[in-house]
């Protein structure tokens, strides 16, 4: 690991929850402050060798999606949006040290990926949040997903993000027992970015429900995985009650997010495009243009919003 201060430097050691009258990000684990050093091993960072919170003291927003190039992508468009001054190739990877994630700021936006799948993100997410000294954060999820009876391309904004049963849950394994925390999202930010949608006419969005599984193939009723225990008919009677009961889209990573940040006092958003009708097909067959211009959509839309929310635009 890359050592960037003194390894005796402990100006870095503040205080936690010192902000007072904001939304502070707070971390719920008595053992933290008494440790003498933290790595975080998946970020390739650390307390001693980095000064966390002058890294990320004034991060307003944290953008979050599956992979690095499409996060490197978004990250080199709101550098571009926000017109900042800095030269784009000295927006360099903060997580270079490590091929698991990629990381970059540009002004108060952090753009992280976090891998497929809820123990992935849920390692991001811990080590992001252990050492934020910042108050005020917005954390949104732009990702992809599979639609539920929607023309593909649509943009979803999760209002409540439910699992395999339906249920706005995210149960947790802690040491033998299961541990249910609420995914409640942010209902007036789920609003606040649905009114910037309309600012785009190029593509749908909807509010809805986003259904997390664990798994891409048999746990979304795919008929094309390695394994497959159940008939195309079951499959079907299952995603239209997932219909039925306001599910728009499927993905793998929204119910642990919004648990962990909402325990932990960041305002968590999901907005995800779908890239197939699940009632239709199991296999996503788009060319790739397409595949790419699916995922810019997003983009689009928290661009247009952090921008707003900076007093940017016009
Ligand atoms: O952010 P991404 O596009 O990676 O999110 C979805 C959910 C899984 O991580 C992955 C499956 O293809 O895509
Ligand atoms: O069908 C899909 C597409 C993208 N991501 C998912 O999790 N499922």
């Amino acid at each position: 690991m890359a050592s960037v201060i003194p390894a005796s430097n402990s100006s870095m050691r503040s205080d936690r929850n010192t902000y007072v009258g904001k939304r502070f990000v707070h971390v719920k684990n008595p053992y933290l402050d008494s440790m003498d050093e933290d790595i975080l091993h998946h970020l390739d960072l650390g307390t001693k060798t980095h000064n966390l919170p002058a890294m990320f003291g004034d991060v307003k927003f944290v953008c979050v999606g599956g992979s690095p190039n499409r996060m490197k992508a978004f990250a080199l468009f709101m550098h571009k949006e926000l017109g900042l001054e800095e030269a784009e190739e000295d927006i360099k990877d903060i997580c270079a040290g490590t091929d698991r994630y990629c990381m970059y700021k540009t002004g108060p936006v952090l753009t992280i990926s976090h891998g497929m799948g809820i123990p992935s993100i849920s390692i991001t997410l811990h080590e992001l949040i252990k050492h934020a000294r910042c108050c005020d954060v917005t954390i949104i999820r732009i990702g992809t997903s599979g639609g539920i009876g929607i023309a593909p391309g649509t943009v979803i904004i999760t209002d409540i993000a439910v699992d395999s049963f339906f249920k706005p849950r995210f149960e947790q394994v802690i040491l033998d027992n299961i541990v249910t925390r609420s995914t409640e999202l942010h209902k007036e930010l789920s609003e606040e970015l649905f009114n910037c949608s309309k600012e785009i006419p190029t593509f749908r969005t909807l509010i809805g429900h986003t259904m997390c599984t664990y798994d891409f193939y048999e746990g979304q009723g795919r008929l094309d995985g390695a394994l497959c225990s159940f008939s195309r008919e079951k499959k079907l009677h299952y995603l239209k009650r997932a219909y039925k009961a306001g599910v728009r889209n499927i993905e793998m990573e929204s119910t642990v997010s919004a648990a962990m940040c909402g325990r932990c006092g960041l305002t968590p958003a999901v907005v995800c495009v779908t890239l197939l009708d699940r009632l239709h097909c199991d296999q996503i067959n788009l060319p790739h243009d397409v595949l790419v211009e699916y995922q810019q959509r997003p983009q689009l839309l928290i661009s247009n919003f952090i921008r707003w929310r900076l007093g940017l635009c016009d």
